[in-house]
């Protein structure tokens, strides 16, 4: 199947995405500053935003469609705890069939509409031993393994508008809104349940072997997924504040002969379990943030 209804593009140009940008400007009355990419199962965060705008990815030209269950496929303008916000419920995967390129293209849209802050979230299986259904970390830092397999979106000419050929990725997930989440999920009792960790990305769509498991445990991944990296990158290479929440949906299977297997309803019904306890900690967050 071909979801953008056009071949896999793997290159937009500053203008294409600036089309873009302008095209869903004209269209609302809010100017944000930060977006917040819903995860699998979390596009119920949309739910706290007030005074809403809502397009369809569908009727934005050039902008790719959301083929998942769990994401939604639009953008939903509006307040939240009184701030200008964008939120994209339904993310992009390559497994979906879309180029790295492609899967990030709403982040650069974002940059040029004005987003100086994103944050990301995903559905993840647990890897660390510790973890649990239900937990929420808070990411630290990321493990790019599709990267190792020369799938990045910032591979190509670059366009230094956007950023520097060779970003830094150390840092890339800010310590100020990290310590700020992690105090406030303290503070409103999800002290059992918040964590901060490492997250791994692969491609998907299949979910991993119990091998994959294991050698994710040792090269240090508390969680695994198939979104976020991408982009992230993209947002890091164009100066964005970063800021990312996974959301443990089930716990991989580390053991060869186990019989349960990792499934999607699971992840959207965990999704369904903590959405409240999310929107809380989200807008907490937002509430407190200087955009
Ligand atoms: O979009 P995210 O990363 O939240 O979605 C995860 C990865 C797959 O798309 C799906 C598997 O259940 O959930
Ligand atoms: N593996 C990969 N992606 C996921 C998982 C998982 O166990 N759970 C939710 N997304």
């Amino acid at each position: 199947m071909d979801p953008a209804g056009s071949s896999k593009k793997n290159s937009y140009t500053y203008e294409d995405a600036q089309g873009i940008a302008e095209n869903i400007l004209a269209r609302v009355k809010s100017h944000p500053k930060l977006a917040i990419i819903c995860g699998s199962g979390l596009g119920k965060l949309a739910d706290m935003v007030e005074d809403k705008e809502v397009i369809p990815y569908g009727d934005i030209p050039g902008f790719p469609v959301s083929t998942v269950p769990g994401h939604e496929g639009k953008l939903v303008f509006g307040t939240l705890s009184g701030k200008s916000v964008v939120l994209m419920q339904g993310r992009f995967h390559c497994y979906e069939g879309y180029s790295a390129q492609q899967t990030t293209l709403p982040v650069r849209v974002f940059h040029l509409m004005g987003i100086k802050t994103l944050f990301v979230t995903n559905a993840a299986g647990g890897i660390n031993r510790g973890y649990n259904v239900g937990d929420i970390m808070v990411i630290k830092d990321h493990i790019n393994l599709a990267g190792f397999a020369g799938v990045n979106p910032l591979v190509g000419p670059n366009d230094t508008r956007y950023g520097p050929r060779f970003p830094p990725m150390s840092r890339a997930y800010d310590l100020d809104i990290r310590k700020l989440a992690l105090s406030l999920a303290k503070e409103m009792g999800f002290g059992d349940f918040i964590r901060e960790g490492v997250y791994s990305a692969l491609i998907g769509p299949n979910f991993e072997t119990v091998s994959e498991c294991k050698y994710l445990q040792v090269v240090g991944a508390d969680a695994t997924g198939m979104s976020t990296v991408p982009e992230v990158l993209v947002a890091k290479h164009c100066g964005m504040r970063v800021f990312g929440l996974s959301l443990i949906t089930n716990i991989v299977i580390d053991e060869y002969d186990a019989e349960s297997t990792a499934n999607h309803e699971e992840v959207l019904q965990t999704g369904e379990m903590r959405s409240k306890d999310l929107q809380k900690l989200v807008a907490a967050i937002i509430q407190k943030l200087d955009l």
